[in-house]
């Protein structure tokens, strides 16, 4: 088959979807079209003056980049043409017709139908190019690659219904022009929809100029004059630059617009909605560059890959060099967005050069300071901002309290934590695209009760402290019950020595836990932790402004100073009292259990399990053995409840004693989210024991 062979594709059945989508639920905003062609010619020519710094030849002559839109009133057209990198058959096939990003079937799987929520799902993804079919019934692409030959030029058509044709032409000029045709009023029987406006040069230039001002590369559009016999505005045939021309980060702060930062945000990200938060800077010193950094709204739908190739983008002297230069931002911080330009590295910088550079350790130890004091002012200064952060992002925030040993400290001091101090929230929607701040309820299972009940009146303040104790709760109910180390250190009980914490799978599976009673009954507020990457944070967070970090499930319980003398007293002379039990429990569980002990933690429940002081926790265990790691046998330490019922009546227990213990064991095990070893064995014993005590 010749290369000039026209041949119909199929598009990629994500990008039918796709393109089914869009069409028919983003009309209201449909304008992005512009922004993303108008991006992707930007990048063009970003790409091609990249690759020109080794071969020159590239320009062929024609170095002045620019990007041309314009507008065929009678046709019914819209172009938009760069000289640019360009493409060739193959890109053309494989960018405008496949989506090459991992996780991106994952993504379609989740879309539902449901045309408004999937729509801001798809905020997420970004639609680039094919937002061009939200008003175009018909697109043709027609591009050259930088170097390749006039007759190696393609043309590329779609009516965005499925398939498109991609044919080889000859070709002048290099790099890309996408001409839309564009639909009809009312198309597609949607009533109220008018494309005629986008073809009214005078709204069209203003939208360009908001979509490009703030673009390095010149956009042109053809001038025009009044002609007063006709009485309309006639085009002069010459081009005139519309906007600014200079690349936006290098512009000084207070000559940057918020509309600007925005929009150039929206540019780099293609993100349907504005940043969080920003900043931007020019360091000057051991190393110069400049930094214009952004935090997003919402997460991307590959926030979870880790090869995902957004991230922040690389230039060396306003000449980009490359996106996603992941040595510039570390691992736990890779949601935030934005652009580096440095004026040290060389220009023909690679990615092995950049892992060895120490101008990169300094531009990415500078990026991890702003980013993280950005941070620490958004939960200062707008807090109900912060909780949308953290929301989206917490969980890879956390990441950083093992990654950066460095700025450990700063780390913690931005987690946010849900607790037993604050009334019970379910998420009943995960914050969305569409700008909606996420929503939470407060249940209604009374199993925190008092907590709901006393809202005002969290743990500490109920015990009237200080001023700062009042202000942090405060503060706490602008945080959708999330509060942080700082906060929970200002609620504390007098003679409390730790910062106590529960691990579950799950926030309900943490507040219904056994190890909570005896700090429920004394009021103590404990964080419950159920994010995978909690235990792994854990590991690394031993203490937070010198106060440990300790958890209700581990080792002996020491409330410390919390116990009066005569508590102490009685919890030994029941220990007394019971060493008989605990001794026979231990020789019947043998091997099943590392030891028997009378506990202090519980309050209602018979008995619960603990983990040695240097045990790997029972959460952790299950993670590992569920993402099929081999975990080394770690036997529970079974704690039994003195003045529970059933715990008195072993004392006195000998016909049926082994069923009973087994029975005890295997309650503290189910309690504590686990799975029995001999699930039969179990029922069997309970009906056995329910059967003789009904007789
Ligand atoms: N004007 C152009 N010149 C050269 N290549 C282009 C042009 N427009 C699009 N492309 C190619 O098509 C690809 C797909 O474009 P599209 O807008 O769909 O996504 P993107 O810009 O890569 O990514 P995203 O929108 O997700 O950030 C681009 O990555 C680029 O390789």
């Amino acid at each position: 088959m010749s290369e000039a062979h026209k041949e119909t594709l199929g598009f990629q059945t994500e990008i039918k979807q796709l393109l089914d989508l869009m069409i028919h639920s983003l009309y209201s905003n449909r304008d992005i079209f512009l922004r993303e062609l108008i991006s992707n010619a930007s990048d063009a020519c970003d790409k091609l003056r990249f690759e020109a710094l080794d071969n020159d030849s590239l320009y062929a002559g024609d170095s002045d980049l620019g990007i041309w839109i314009e507008v065929d009133r009678k046709a019914r057209t819209i172009s938009v043409r760069d000289n640019g990198v360009g493409m060739n058959r193959d890109e053309a096939i494989r960018n405008l017709g496949t989506i090459a990003r991992s996780g991106t079937r994952e993504f379609f799987s989740q879309l539902t139908g449901d045309r408004a929520r999937d729509a801001s799902l798809i905020g997420q993804f970004g639609v680039g190019f094919y937002s061009s079919f939200i008003v175009a019934q018909r697109v043709t692409v027609e591009s050259r690659r930088a170097g390749d030959a006039e007759d190696q030029g393609i043309r590329w058509v779609s009516t965005g219904d499925g398939e498109f044709t991609i044919e080889t032409i000859t070709r002048k000029e290099r790099g890309t022009t996408v001409t839309l045709q564009l639909r009809d009023n009312d198309a597609d029987g949607e009533e109220g929809h008018e494309y005629d406006s986008l073809l009214d040069a005078y709204k069209l230039r203003q939208l360009v100029r908001n979509y490009s001002d703030h673009i390095a590369i010149p956009v042109r559009m053809k001038a025009e004059k009044w002609d007063a016999d006709k009485q309309e505005m006639l085009e002069t045939g010459e081009w005139e630059v519309v906007n600014q021309a200079k690349a936006l980060w290098l512009r000084p702060r207070n000559e940057v617009t918020e509309k600007e930062y925005d929009e150039f945000y929206r540019h780099i990200t293609h993100d349907f909605e504005g940043p969080l938060a920003y900043t931007h800077n020019r360091v000057e010193g051991r190393s110069e560059y400049t930094q214009l950094l952004y935090i997003p709204k919402h997460a991307p739908f590959d926030l979870w890959d880790r090869q995902q190739r957004h991230g922040i983008r690389l230039y060396v002297r306003r000449v980009f060099i490359m996106d996603d230069a992941e040595q510039l931002i570390p691992g736990y911080l890779r949601f935030v967005r934005g652009v580096v330009d440095s004026s040290d590295l060389p220009l023909n910088v690679s990615r092995e050069i950049l892992q060895e550079s120490r101008d990169i350790r300094l531009i990415r130890e500078g990026n991890v300071r702003r980013v993280l004091t950005l941070l620490e002012d958004l939960a200062e200064n707008r807090k109900a901002d912060y909780v949308r952060f953290w929301r989206a992002f917490g969980q890879v925030l956390k990441e950083g309290v093992g990654e950066d040993s460095k700025n450990r400290e700063k780390i913690a001091a931005l987690l946010r934590f849900r607790t037993t101090g604050e009334p019970i929230r379910i998420d009943v929607e995960a914050p969305d695209a569409s700008g909606a701040a996420p929503k939470a309820a407060v249940a209604e299972d009374g199993i925190e009760d008092a907590v709901i009940k006393g809202e005002e009146n969290t743990a500490g303040a109920a015990d009237g402290k200080g001023k700062d104790a009042k202000d942090a709760d405060e503060d706490v109910k602008n945080a959708d019950g999330l509060i942080s180390l700082a906060q929970y250190k200002a609620r504390m009980k007098d003679g409390q020595k730790a910062i106590y914490y529960i691990t579950s799978d799950s926030e309900a599976g943490a507040r219904q836990s056994p190890h909570l009673e005896i700090f429920r009954k004394k009021g103590i507020e404990v964080l419950l932790l159920s994010d995978r990457v909690d235990e792994w944070m854990l590991s690394h967070l031993h203490e937070f402004d010198g106060t440990p970090l300790e958890s209700v499930a581990r080792g002996q319980l020491d409330l410390g100073d919390l116990e009066d003398e005569a508590e102490r007293k009685a919890s030994e002379e029941v220990a007394a009292d019971y060493k008989d039990l605990v001794e026979r429990l231990k020789t019947t569980l043998g091997e099943r259990v590392k030891d028997v002990q009378v506990s202090h933690r519980l309050t209602d429940s018979a008995a619960c399990l603990v983990s040695g002081e240097h045990d790997m926790s029972a959460t952790l265990e299950r993670m590992l053995k569920q993402a099929g790691q081999s975990v080394p046998t770690r036997k529970p330490v079974l704690e039994i409840n003195p003045d529970h019922p059933l715990v008195q009546r072993l004392k006195s227990e000998d016909g049926r004693f082994d069923d009973w213990s087994s029975l005890l064991l295997d309650q503290a095990t189910l309690a504590d989210g686990g799975k029995l070893e001999d699930p039969v064995g179990f029922v069997r014993r309970m009906n056995d024991l329910l059967l003789a005590s009904s007789h």
